[in-house]
Parts: C-alpha cells; structure tokens; sequence
C-alpha cells in the first residue's frame, strides 16, 4: 500500500503537486492520466523516493519513502536507467549486481520477448529498443511496486500492443502494484484496474476502470473527457 498525505511539491512558486492525499492499494494496477506538466512525473518520483515533498509525506507499506524504500520497488523512469557504453548484456548484468531481487532467468524471457540483441550496444538502439529494454530492466526485478512512467514513450502502436502483452506476462497480477503514468490511454486500458486524473498537480477524479464500462458504458477515454473539465488534450 502506498498512501500520499496531504503531499505538495513546489518548484520556486510552481505547485507540482498541490496538496494531494490518495491511497494505492496492494496488488492492484492503477493508471495516472493528465496533461503535459499536470504532475504525472513528480508523483512517480516522489512515491520512488528520489523527490522529497515540500508539505506532506509519502508512505510505502507503512515506511516513509526514501532511497531504503526505492530499493524495494522498480521504477521505469524517463531519464537516466540506460548506459549508453554498455551493451545490452552489460546493463542486464549491471542491474543484476545492483538489485537481489534481479532475476536472470526473467531477463532472458524478456530479451526473448522483447526481440533484444544482447551484444547492441545501448547507443546504437532506436528509441523503441531503448523502451524495450528499459521495460525488460524493471520487468526482471520482483518488487512489491513497479512504477512506469511513460513506457511507451517512442514506441510505434505494434510495439505498444506486443508491450502491453508483455505487462499482462510478466506482471504479478494481485501481488504487485503498478502504476503506470500514461498519455497513451486506449493502449493501456486493457490491464487497468483503477484510473486517476491529475490536473495542474491535483487529483480531479478517480475511478475504477470496469465499473465505469459496465454502470455507464464508457471506455477510460470517454470517461476522462467527460471528466477533463480544461477541454485540453492529454
Ligand atoms: N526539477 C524541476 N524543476 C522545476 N520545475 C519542475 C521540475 N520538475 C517538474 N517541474 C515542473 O512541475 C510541473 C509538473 O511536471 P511533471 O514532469 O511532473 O508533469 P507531467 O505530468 O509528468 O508532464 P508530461 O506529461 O509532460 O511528462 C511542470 O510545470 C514542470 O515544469
């Protein structure tokens, strides 16, 4: 369970999150949803541990989240996860030194699935190779939480759809909590189990993504228009 308190982070006089109190509950997979610069990002770090909030605090089953509580949650993030000098079996290799919850036999399933050359080098990959392996790192790891913000960042529809196969594979439905941060919201519905919308660093609405098909017949789409009350685009 990770619940946010009353949590706010401001950047200079910007509010990236303003005042957010919001529980995720164990085991379930949830979607943040929101416009460029909404907060998606700055809510994924700081339930990682690696942004503190300006007001309010962060807890992961119980314990505050800092680096001790990152080290028990997989975080696939925008920046930083790749070396562009190592080859793909290096990196493997690499986070297999760094986390003991690695696990190489997941890796190999995953390079497999994924359609990975071990021996590329990481700055020779396209940008979708880059997402398919940034999603083999965190997928091989057997975390309580796995945060993913933004995985399908570079990748064409196809790739979006064999990678949305390769969550429903690999993810431990029921034991793991995910949260995804997503513009790509038909591609994700699939899995989700629960949405949010963020707006300008609030939470504006939360819903649970099959009682909302079944009791008003609305994809998460139309729901999150129907919500959106800015008319702007995510
Ligand atoms: N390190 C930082 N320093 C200053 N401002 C920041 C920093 N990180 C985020 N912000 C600001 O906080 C706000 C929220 O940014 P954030 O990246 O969390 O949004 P987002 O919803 O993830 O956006 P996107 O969909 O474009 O990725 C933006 O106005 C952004 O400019």
């Amino acid at each position: 369970m990770i619940e946010l308190h009353h949590v706010t982070k401001e950047y200079g006089k910007r509010k990236s999150l303003d005042n957010v109190t919001f529980t995720f509950e164990k085991g379930k997979v949830y979607g943040i949803l929101g416009p460029n610069g909404s907060g998606k990002s700055t809510m994924m770090k700081i339930m990682a541990g690696l942004v503190y909030p300006s007001k309010g605090d962060v807890t992961i089953a119980g314990k505050k989240a800092d680096r001790k509580t990152a080290s028990n949650l997989a975080f696939l993030a925008s920046e930083g996860m790749l070396y562009p000098g190592f080859k793909i079996e290096q990196m493997i290799h690499y986070y297999h030194s760094q986390y003991s919850d690695f696990s190489i036999e997941k890796a190999e399933e995953l390079l497999t699935f994924m359609e990975l050359d071990r021996h590329q080098k990481v700055s020779q990959l396209s940008k979708g190779q880059q997402g398919r392996l940034k999603l083999l790192l965190v997928l091989s790891r057997q975390t309580d939480v796995l945060l993913l913000d933004e995985p399908f960042i570079g990748l064409d529809p196809m790739v979006r759809d064999t990678i949305v196969q390769g969550l429903v594979s690999f993810i431990d439905f029921g034991e793991q909590t995910v949260i995804i941060a997503t513009h790509e919201i038909t591609e994700i519905e699939p899995i989700l189990e629960d949405a949010i919308i963020l707006e300008s660093g609030r939470i504006t609405a939360h819903c649970n993504v099959e009682q909302i098909r079944e009791e008003q017949g609305l994809s998460i789409l139309e729901w999150l228009k129907s919500n959106f009350k800015k008319g702007e685009l995510v």
